[in-house]
């Protein structure tokens, strides 16, 4: 192991990352709570500059993974769909099987320039994690609280708000409804058993209503659906922990574009047009565990230097204080003040490691087990 690799993987370097996201997504979040006001007399320019805001917190997710660990993400598509991506309203349909899709989807938003923007289908839970979920409320992101006789009308109501969104956005859906495991998968596909559906080898069976909603509610202002599919070489299962300790992956992602007005209407017809889509879905991901690649040719989409600027920026900005702070405390504090500090600090620690967990398949959720919602 070579110095720098040692010294990403030092706990000193995790903790000074940690604080740098903590402080500065704080700050931003408090920066967010000032926009209130001018949601009454310009909504729009309210939107538009909490895109900017947001982007300053999630961009460092994509300096993490791009320059930190130097993950690369390879993209697989359609050369003359490519010129289209960032440039219109998408809704994205990923697979999720990784515990750093989230990270890899942020990164491919950042390099079409609308990774402030960006929006998902997101579980409930999360509008209450400090920093991420907090940005999310006000970047109007969808919650849903996965029990479709509670979320119909929230989900609705929040989707038609979107219509008039001022930027260009990708709206993200997971249909697998959580992650996919072993024993997820062997119920989902008990429940395609019962329903006649063909069963999906790498996939849970999609959840329909969410995708049925959201393509009803945002037709007109979304141009196409893109169905995508990730996978990591050499069969590698990437954690945050690992990208935090600075381990390199490669990331393969391969885009379909399909125009919106292609997908039915009617709800059955719909969820109809969605399993097929799994279906297909299920095959490039056997062809890409079969011969390494996905069908297509690979497009050039490169990385720009913004999410490294925006972490600079904001570990001077914070780190400075920090330091002053340390030595002012070391040369005058007591020994009270310093116990006080050091509390805050573990405590600090302690809610970094547990938004980290957040993202752990191991601390997943029950939804999609046996006797967990209609499993
Ligand atoms: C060029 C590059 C392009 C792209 C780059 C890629 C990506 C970048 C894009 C954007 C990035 C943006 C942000 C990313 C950042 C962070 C996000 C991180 C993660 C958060 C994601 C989540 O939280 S996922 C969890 C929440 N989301 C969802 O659940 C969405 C899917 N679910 C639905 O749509 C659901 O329908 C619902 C949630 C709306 C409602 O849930 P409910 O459980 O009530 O669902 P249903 O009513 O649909 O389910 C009941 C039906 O399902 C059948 N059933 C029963 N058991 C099962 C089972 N085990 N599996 C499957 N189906 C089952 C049941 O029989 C019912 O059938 P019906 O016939 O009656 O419908
Ligand atoms: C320097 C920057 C450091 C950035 C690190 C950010 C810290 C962690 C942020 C956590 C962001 C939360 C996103 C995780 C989302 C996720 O993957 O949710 C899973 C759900 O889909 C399904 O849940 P489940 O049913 O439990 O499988």
């Amino acid at each position: 192991m070579g110095l720098v690799e040692l010294l990403k993987s030092h706990i000193l370097c995790h903790l000074i990352i940690g604080y740098v996201f903590l402080a500065s997504g704080l700050l931003v979040n408090l920066l967010q709570l000032c926009t209130l006001p001018l949601w009454w007399f310009n909504k729009q320019l309210a939107r538009t500059v909490n895109c900017r805001l947001a982007y300053c917190i999630s961009s460092q997710g994509v300096a993490l993974l791009d320059w930190w660990s130097g993950t690369k993400c390879t993209l697989y598509t359609d050369p003359k769909d490519y010129p289209m991506y960032g440039k219109e309203n998408g809704i994205v349909v990923l697979n999720h099987n990784f515990e750093v899709d989230f990270l890899c989807g942020w990164s491919f938003c950042e390099r079409f320039g609308v990774l402030g923007s960006s929006k998902v289908l997101v579980k409930k839970e999360l509008a209450y994690m400090p920093v991420i979920g907090w940005m999310w409320y006000f970047l109007e992101i969808v919650f849903c609280k996965r029990k479709w006789e509670e979320d119909r009308i929230a989900v609705t109501q929040s989707l038609k708000k979107l219509r008039d969104y001022p930027e260009n956005f990708w709206f993200l859906l997971f249909c697998e409804g959580t992650r996919f495991t072993a024993q997820k998968h062997q119920i989902s596909m008990e429940v395609a058993e019962k329903k006649g559906l063909p069963k999906l080898k790498h996939h849970l069976l999609p959840r329909t209503k969410g995708f049925w909603v959201t393509v009803q509610n945002l037709r007109g202002s979304v141009v196409a659906v893109y169905d995508t599919v990730l996978n990591f070489r050499n069969n590698e299962t990437p954690t945050l922990l690992g990208i935090l300790s600075g381990k390199k992956y490669h990331a393969d992602l391969y885009v379909r574009r399909i125009p919106l007005e292609s997908i039915p209407e009617g709800e059955a017809e719909c969820a109809a047009w969605l399993h097929k889509l799994y279906q297909e879905k299920d095959n490039f991901q056997e062809e890409y565990i079969q011969t390494g690649r996905y069908p297509g040719p690979i497009v050039n989409s490169p990385q720009r230097p913004w999410p490294l600027v925006n972490w600079l920026c904001w570990s001077v900005l914070v780190l400075y204080p920090l330091g002053v702070f340390l030595v002012s405390l070391v040369s005058t504090g007591s020994t009270l003040s310093i116990l006080v500090s050091v509390a805050f600090c573990s405590a600090a620690s302690l809610v970094f490691r547990w938004m980290i967990g957040q993202t752990e398949i191991s601390k997943g959720s029950g939804y999609g087990n046996k006797g967990n919602n209609n499993g």
